[in-house]
């Protein structure tokens, strides 16, 4: 299959907003997609190559990228640098290069999707010394046969800016749409693999009674299910029915475990494969979870000097960390605390009621120094709850967990099985859709942000506010240098960015607001921290909003 013919995809999608539009066109394009490439190409409709808990990475930044364009068309590195003034976008002024390009080989052929494909794993499995200079001759080859739309498409593959507006939400319709299948099965089986490559094939190759069929598996990260919060202890053991299971909240990075014989995976909590940062973790989970095969979820905690734990961002620092690992092992100890059992020993046990579940947890890991199980309480006594909660705020805990006992467990679900307590309003994470340049000493940094919460309906990040207080001139500095790339347009003083960082923010209050088509606005909005370890997807919705706004005038009654 031409590559030409994703490209001309890729321009159609760009070319409209209605969802709608977008769905059906990406659904009769998946109709045409050979079942051999059915594996691959939602991931580049996605505009990634890989699933997110892949462990390979393009390594391609804008200056190789423009070399190997340079060294394929022969118009100079400068010119095509230079361009991006007039295009606002490298993906454009890459196609003008190519349209100006000298001349073909002889032996030029047109590009097919597999092609491209295929060069786009090379480029990623090619690493070491000369690593680069390898990567620039794979892609330079791409561009030398590609027509400037490909290029530019491929372009933004590349550098991981399609911004055609497919999320998702978006896939799982098109792939619904395509093959005649049910949208809540397509989606069941993505949250049990979250790989829709594998989800496309079957929904194409085996109808609904395939995708019902389909189970977790080891090596493919489960969506992980959520909390909502409660506003307090009665309230939530009401909810779960009068009994409960309460566990101490932990903060720190959650994680999912795929045991499987020697072999360990580690995924974080937005399923990126962060095995290799922290060995000590994997070593102590070898030990101590004895089934061969098993997946276990739990919170992993740094731990200070006087064994309280730290905040959660000393655990996203070593998971950043990709050299000296072991200094970083002294300075930042770490201490997994389990929570769940999703599969042991070939059988899946989400359907399993919570209560068997954490029986079975019990049953299949030896605690180690470094490996515990979650404390816990069962109780219907709001006065044990209530004791148990304040034990745990003591210990320097964020708050309590309050689990239905007989809910099975729910991937990908923010439902009421699950509710987070805790003294204070939940913390946001938002998406940063745009911002502002700084005043005077300032007037070369970004100084405050726009945030977006997602609305996984349309795929959109509707604004609910903008902060800029909380921040460091140091993290002034690295987020200007993460946002300048993701420039979509400049408006004056104001920028709009893609939707890609997510952080975290406090605030004073959610107000109802008629100036934001949100209908939210955050009071006083102030930074926390960057949440590299959630993509836009993850980031808080219009409906959690809501939901929060509902909440805060509950807990206001209460005062
Ligand atoms: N005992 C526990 N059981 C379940 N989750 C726990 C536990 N201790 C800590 N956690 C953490 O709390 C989170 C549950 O809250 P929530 O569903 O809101 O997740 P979140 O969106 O990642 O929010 P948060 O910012 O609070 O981590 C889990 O994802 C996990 O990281």
């Amino acid at each position: 299959m031409r590559y030409l013919e994703l490209a001309q995809l890729y321009q159609k999608l760009e070319k409209t907003t209605m969802k709608l539009i977008k769905t059906r066109l990406v659904a009769d394009f998946l109709k045409k997609v050979p079942d051999d490439h059915l594996e691959f190409i939602p991931y580049l409709i996605l505009g990634d190559v890989f699933p997110e808990w892949d462990e390979r990475e393009l390594g391609v930044g804008e200056k190789l990228l423009i070399k190997a364009v340079a060294m394929a068309t022969g118009v100079d590195a400068k010119e095509i640098e230079n361009s991006v003034k007039d295009t606002g976008d490298l993906g454009e002024s890459i196609a003008l290069a190519v349209k100006k390009r000298k001349q073909r080989s002889f032996f030029s052929q047109p590009l097919t999707i597999k092609r491209v494909y295929q060069t786009l794993v090379k480029v990623a499995e090619t690493t070491g010394e000369g690593s680069q200079e390898k990567k620039m001759k794979y892609l330079a080859n791409l561009f030398m046969d590609a027509e400037p739309i490909e290029a530019k498409y491929i372009a933004r593959t590349v550098l991981g800016t399609m911004r055609t507006g497919v999320a998702e939400g978006l896939l799982r319709d098109a792939i619904a749409l395509a093959f005649h299948v049910k949208v809540e099965l397509v989606e069941r089986a993505y949250m049990l693999t979250s790989d829709f490559g594998f989800v496309a094939k079957v929904a194409k190759l085996e109808g609904n009674e395939g995708l019902a069929r389909v189970t977790i598996q080891i090596g493919k990260p489960i969506k992980p299910m959520l909390a909502q919060q409660a506003a307090n202890i009665k309230e939530a053991l009401l909810e779960m029915g009068g009994e409960a299971e309460f566990e101490i909240k932990y903060d720190g990075a959650r994680v999912q475990v795929h045991k499987d014989g020697d072999r360990i995976i580690v995924y974080s909590r937005r399923l990126e494969n962060v095995t290799r940062a922290i060995p000590e973790i994997v070593e102590a989970i070898k030990e101590a979870v004895k089934p061969e095969k098993a997946i276990v979820e739990g919170e992993l905690v740094a731990i200070g000097e006087n064994g309280r734990p730290l905040p959660f961002q000393y655990v996203l620092r070593r998971f950043r960390r990709k050299h000296n690992i072991e200094e970083m092992m002294k300075k930042i100890p770490l201490e997994l605390n389990l929570f769940d059992v999703l599969y042991v020993d070939g059988a899946s046990m989400i359907d399993t009621k919570f209560i068997d579940r954490r029986k079975k947890l019990e049953e299949i890991v030896e605690p180690n120094g470094k490996i515990k199980i979650a404390e816990n309480l069962i109780t219907k006594k709001v006065e044990e709850a209530e004791a148990f909660y304040k034990k745990a705020l003591e210990m320097g805990h964020e708050g309590l967990m309050a689990k239905r006992l007989d809910a099975v467990y729910e991937p990908g679900n923010r439902g009421k099985k699950w509710l987070k307590i805790k003294p204070t309003m939940e913390n946001l994470d938002l998406v940063i859709i745009g911002a502002e340049w700084g005043e005077g000493r300032r007037a070369h940094l970004l100084g405050s942000f726009i945030l977006g919460a997602y609305d996984p309906e349309t795929g959109e990040f509707l604004e609910v506010g903008k902060v800029g207080s909380g921040f460091t001139d140091e993290d002034l500095v690295e987020f200007t240098k993460m946002l300048k790339p993701l420039i979509i347009k400049e408006e004056g003083k104001r920028v709009w960015v893609e939707p890609k960082i997510v952080i975290e923010v406090t605030y004073q209050e959610i107000q109802k607001s008629p100036k934001y088509r949100s209908g939210f606005a955050l009071r006083f909005p102030r930074y926390v921290a960057l949440r590299d370890d959630k993509g836009p997807e993850d980031a808080d919705t219009i409906e959690r909003i809501a939901q929060l706004y509902e909440l805060q005038e509950r807990m206001k009654g209460k005062v």
